[in-house]
């Protein structure tokens, strides 16, 4: 069987440090899988490293049967990536429908397609943001922010879907939206990784936790149960690593800047 993402035995120093050590991950059609685990215990860094944004310094990915050594040889027309706000819409002068029509550009695809608005319509109304279309996308709130994001990454109609932290400084409302959203896109049959802090209110949506720490996996299985009484609305830290903000020109030319 092909699986969406296989990663094994996955090793990735940066800066001299081994971040991820020996990191074996399968996520199969039609999981929805949430990677757990402390700030700094490598997150991100295994899903930058299975987009191709940072180097394997032993083992492999996969996506799709394809083996990811950059972020070229990722299949992106099956593979849609949601990073987390702070970094992909600060200061981006643009509106809902260009942001979300930035999605189906690419280095080799400098044009929209010719059928690009009636997509970029049915990928907000998949996120229920379809009446935003007009809307300077930093007019609108985190929560709507992160709805447009989704809708930037399915307007390709991928398979597979990644999200880079989607509840972090996102408030209870958003957060209950963001949850039914993603409980129709797994409906409709969409393999998903969620990057989380913790499961909180989509613990009841996960098949499946995979838990770092210190850059190993500690846990591969059941998601664990919500903390009672937790609250990640003020989970917001800013990663010192982070990317620069994107600049307008690249987010509007390639969305492959984003991984
Ligand atoms: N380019 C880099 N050079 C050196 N160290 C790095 C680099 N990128 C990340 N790190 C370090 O790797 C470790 C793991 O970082 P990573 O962002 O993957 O963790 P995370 O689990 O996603 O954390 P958070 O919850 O804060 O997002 C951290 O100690 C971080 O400082």
């Amino acid at each position: 069987m092909i699986l969406p993402l296989h990663v094994e035995h996955l090793d990735v120093t940066l800066g001299g440090s081994r971040i991820l050590r020996d990191v074996s991950v399968r996520v199969a059609s039609g999981e929805c899988v949430a990677l757990l685990g402390a700030n700094g215990s490598g997150k991100s860094t295994l899903v930058r490293a299975a987009l191709g944004v940072v180097p394997a310094s032993a083992g492999q990915v996969h996506l799709f049967g394809t083996p990811v050594a950059r972020r070229r040889s990722v299949p992106w027309e099956r593979v849609g990536y949601v990073p987390q706000r702070s970094t992909a819409v600060a200061g981006v002068p643009a509106t809902v429908r260009e942001v979300v029509t930035s999605g189906l550009l690419s280095a080799r695809r400098i044009a929209p397609p010719r059928d690009a608005r009636a997509r970029v319509l049915a990928a907000l109304e998949r996120v229920g943001m379809a009446a935003h279309l007009r809307r300077p996308i930093a007019q609108l709130s985190g929560g709507q922010q992160q709805r447009v994001l989704i809708a930037r990454a399915l307007v390709r109609e991928p398979e597979f879907l990644v999200l880079d932290e989607p509840l972090a400084g996102v408030d209870t409302d958003s957060q209950a939206t963001f949850a039914s959203t993603l409980r129709r896109l797994r409906r409709d049959g969409l393999t998903v990784l969620v990057v989380l802090h913790e499961s909180g209110p989509l613990a009841p949506l996960l098949t499946r936790a995979v838990v770092l720490r210190h850059g190993a996996v500690v846990h591969d299985g059941p998601p664990p149960h919500p903390a009672p009484g937790h609250d990640e609305a003020d989970h917001d830290h800013q990663h010192d690593h982070a990317e620069p903000d994107l600049a307008p020109a690249a987010l509007a030319l390639n969305p492959e800047n984003l991984a």
